[in-house]
């Protein structure tokens, strides 16, 4: 069956939406390969700070992640944060992304994060073998990229506007759910003291 986004579908804000929204799973069916191959890394990263947002709509935290085959360029995992959504103390921009790929070899893929790696996400980009971490946001948050660098992967900032204010928005609007979800509960009760 013809795929619904082909290679002669315009890239627009409105099909990233579309293709952030669908199941990973999914796209292999609705999204032909060559389609991917035009994708640039600012089309990447706008696929990330959708997911941000959509995150952010949902009253959670707004990080997203996506990854990417650096071959292929065909999406492999995406996700968002979802601490609020989910209950969970745990569940990063990046971890979402990467428990969405699932176990499998990274040292051929490149993830995209709309804001800098907290010291945990940091450590599984380098732990798993990334081989390229791309990095919207080093203007809200900084930190492991040199880490991560000396730790032989590469590092890529590519700042995306939109997320920037969306971040910068975010933590005006909530400071404690922003220290509580990049720097942990210890931090807050330290900031509390
Ligand atoms: O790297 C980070 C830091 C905070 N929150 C995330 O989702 N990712």
């Amino acid at each position: 069956m013809k795929h619904f986004i082909t290679q002669d579908t315009p890239v627009t804000e409105e099909v990233l939406n579309v293709i952030a929204h669908l199941p990973t799973k999914s796209l292999p069916a609705i999204v032909e390969d060559k389609f991917f191959v035009k994708l640039s890394d600012l089309n990447i990263m706008r696929i990330a700070v959708l997911l941000a947002q959509k995150s952010y709509d949902e009253g959670g935290c707004p990080i997203g992640g996506v990854i990417i085959d650096n071959n292929t360029r065909r999406i492999i995992g995406k996700g968002h944060n979802t601490l609020v959504q989910d209950n969970d103390p745990y569940n990063h921009g990046e971890t979402s992304a990467i428990r969405d790929a699932g176990r499998q070899d990274f040292s051929n893929t490149t993830i995209f994060t709309t804001l800098s790696p907290c010291d945990t996400c940091a450590t599984l980009i380098y732990m798993r073998q990334f081989s390229r971490v791309v990095v919207g946001d080093v203007t809200n948050a900084s930190g492991n990229e040199q880490m991560l660098r000396e730790k032989g992967v590469k590092v890529d900032i590519l700042e995306d506007p939109v997320g920037i204010e969306l971040y910068a928005k975010y933590r005006a609007e909530k400071p404690e759910l922003d220290m509580e979800d990049w720097k942990g509960l210890a931090a807050v009760r330290k900031a509390a003291r």
